[in-house]
């Protein structure tokens, strides 16, 4: 699709004002104005409550999104957003109309894993309009509005807030039958702020992506336990670069142990993807790995995967 058609590029993010409270002693602590767009705000003390009138434009926004998946992590480098943008082209492969929402602010790889490096977001009077890989794959990330791709964001919670409430709220996503959001590794301002906003507007849960490994294991323990207390379903966990094509067990510990841990969370299962060169060469040349015969392995897995993922999603209507 051509991504031309719309006015002027929008401009860098603006500057958020509020980057300088550390927590609840800040001399501003407390009013409306000072805390406005601090993801603290749930968890601050001396916060003002009150409903943020932003929300009811979100819900609006959101209302013509059918189904909302997060793709989460609890380590950074495991093949979240690998997975993200594979699914993302899955499930467009499928004829859905679908948005990939990246909200990993500090370090955006999407663009790049959907070969859109160098493309800028355009605005109507609708709102931003995503970049299109194909009419039917819209994608927004902070990525687009970087000058230079090696430029380090460093933002603190607030501002970072402000750009993921523009994205849900702003973007003109149109009709959608999937919006898949990948988001950093962890359990940060950014997942704090991305439940806070899509929260009320039905989300179907969240896949999480890990590696065999103990080290990641736990930290996806976490994340299962941060899904648990800000009450998203988790539709399940994919245990990624499982074993290797040659049925080398890279990682001590080997295969499996994604699985195990889920019997024990009391959280599903969605499957294995193996460790395959073709699926790395794929995500660097923004590829789909689906249209590509040398991805048999991966693609056949991911395949499946996808499935569960479909079926978790649309039993929910
Ligand atoms: N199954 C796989 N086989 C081979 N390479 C893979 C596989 N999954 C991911 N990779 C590669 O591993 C690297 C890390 O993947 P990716 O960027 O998706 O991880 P991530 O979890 O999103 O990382 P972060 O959130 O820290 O940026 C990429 O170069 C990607 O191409
Ligand atoms: S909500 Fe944020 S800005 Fe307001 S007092 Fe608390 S930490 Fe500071």
């Amino acid at each position: 699709m051509d991504n031309a058609g719309t006015t002027a590029p929008v401009g860098e993010v603006p500057e958020d004002a509020n980057q300088h409270c550390p927590g609840t002693e800040a001399e501003t602590a407390g009013k409306a104005s000072a805390c406005e767009g601090c993801p603290n705000q749930q968890i601050c003390a001396t916060a003002p409550k009150g409903p943020d009138p932003d929300l009811a434009a979100i819900e609006e926004r959101m209302s013509s999104v059918k189904h909302k998946v997060l793709v989460l992590s609890g380590k950074g480098g495991v093949g979240k957003s690998t997975f993200a943008a594979q699914l993302s082209f899955a499930l467009a492969g499928q004829e859905k109309q679908v948005g990939l929402l990246d909200i990993d602010i500090c370090g955006p790889s999407i663009p790049k894993m959907l070969g859109l490096e160098g493309q800028e977001i355009h605005q109507s009077n609708l709102g931003w309009s995503p970049v299109y890989v194909e009419d039917n794959l819209g994608v927004m990330s902070i990525g687009f509005m970087l000058p230079d791709p090696d430029e380090a964001v460093i933002w603190r919670g607030p501002r970072k807030n402000g750009l993921i409430k523009q994205f849900v709220k702003d973007v003109d996503w149109g009709d959608l039958d999937y919006l898949v959001v990948d988001a950093p590794p962890g359990t940060s301002d950014e997942h704090i702020s991305i439940m806070q906003y899509l929260k009320a507007t039905n989300v179907d849960g969240a896949i999480i992506v890990t590696t065999p490994q103990e080290v990641s294991l736990i930290d996806v323990r976490k994340e299962i336990n941060f899904c648990k207390k800000v009450g998203i379903r988790v539709l399940g966990v994919v245990e990624n670069m499982s074993e290797l094509q040659q049925q080398i067990e890279m990682f001590y510990g080997g295969a499996g142990g994604a699985e195990k841990m889920c019997r024990q969370m009391r959280v599903p299962f969605l499957g294995r993807v193996p460790l395959d060169p073709q699926l790395g060469k794929a995500a660097d040349e923004g590829r789909s790995c689906f249209e590509d015969a040398k991805c048999v392995a991966s693609s056949t897995a991911l395949k499946s995967i996808i499935k569960r993922v479909l079926l978790a999603t649309e039993k929910n209507g």
